[in-house]
């Protein structure tokens, strides 16, 4: 390059989401929010409510089939559950093959090794775990490489990912189950730990609407003072429980009713889960 060449971004890869369902909408919506060109976007999903509501609602390039999305994507999302990943995988295995693209599989359970083979042997694919927060810009995701991935690959799929919240990077493959039992499933727990809240203050006599504004506005301040100041969750909670106070009635009745090993063992249901869905597709 001369030194009179203007120097120029490298621009935005175009990405196929193969599948846009629930997950693949949040990281969607939050792309676009992000300003990502939804002409750079192309979503494949054979449901045709599923295409109309992402082209009505972000204006991305929509398809029935997989095969035309990926069609000049160099970056593919695969975005189905792992029970139909090796179908879809097939449908565009000889496309792969020579657009040689970088998959990025965000499926519970399935390691590169299998998504590398189905996508005809030696394909560059990233695990990445994100969770449905990305909708808002408030996502994580951690992310694994395999060793066809290159460094250009993976800061687009660090970009990619970025943009829709912190993104880390796991070393060990293994791990990746235990990030989907925490972070890609933890939405759902802190979810069912707000019906519970909302339901307890409802039995206490409040209206549905102060139990749920109480309930979810907790929630916001509590998640805030945990990611906002650098202090850990049992300062924070121990700063709450005056000795002999209303909240330490609370956190004894909780202790007493085994939270901790409650959660410990459904963190260890996921995990072996994700483990489960791999064994599945294995010849
Ligand atoms: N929902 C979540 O919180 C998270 C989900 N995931 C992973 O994301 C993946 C998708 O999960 P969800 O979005 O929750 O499921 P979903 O069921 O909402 O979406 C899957 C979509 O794939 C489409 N589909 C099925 N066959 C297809 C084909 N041949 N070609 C193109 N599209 C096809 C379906 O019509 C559906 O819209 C799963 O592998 C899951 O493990 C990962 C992180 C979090
Ligand atoms: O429930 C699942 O299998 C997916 C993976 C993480 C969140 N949802």
């Amino acid at each position: 390059m001369s030194d009179s060449t203007p120097s120029t971004s490298p621009s935005a890869p175009i990405v196929a989401f193969i599948g846009g369902g629930n997950m693949a909408r949040s990281l969607i919506g939050g792309m676009i929010t992000r300003g990502a060109d939804p002409t750079r976007v192309r979503v494949a999903d054979p449901v045709a409510a599923v295409r109309e509501a992402l082209f009505a609602d972000f204006g991305v390039q929509v398809f029935a089939s997989a095969t035309e999305a990926v069609d000049q994507a160099s970056v593919w999302v695969l975005a189905v559950k792992p029970q139909v990943m090796r179908t879809v995988c097939a449908e565009v295995v000889d496309i792969a093959r020579n657009a040689r693209p970088l998959a990025v599989s965000i499926a519970a359970g399935l390691s590169s090794t299998q998504l590398s083979t189905w996508l005809g042997g030696d394909a560059a694919v990233i695990r990445a775990m994100p969770n449905t927060p990305s909708l808002i810009g408030a996502g994580m995701t951690g992310l694994f490489a395999n060793a066809q991935v290159d460094p250009t690959q993976r800061g687009q799929a660090e970009r990619l990912l970025d943009a829709v919240g912190p993104t880390v990077w796991i070393e060990d493959e293994a791990q990746m189950d235990a990030v989907t039992a925490v972070s890609g499933s933890g939405p759902a727990y802190v979810f069912l730990f707000a019906e519970a809240l909302q339901a307890a203050g409802i039995r206490q006599g409040l209206s549905a609407d102060t139990a749920r504004l109480l309930a979810n506005q907790t929630l916001l301040g509590a998640s805030r003072m945990l990611t906002e100041r650098d202090e850990p969750a049992a300062e924070l909670r121990r700063n709450v429980t005056s000795p002999g106070g209303t909240t330490h009635a609370a956190v004894e009745t909780f202790e007493q009713g085994g939270l901790r090993e409650l959660v410990d063992r459904a963190v260890a249901a996921a995990a072996a889960r994700g483990r489960e869905l791999s064994a599945a597709n294995d010849d």
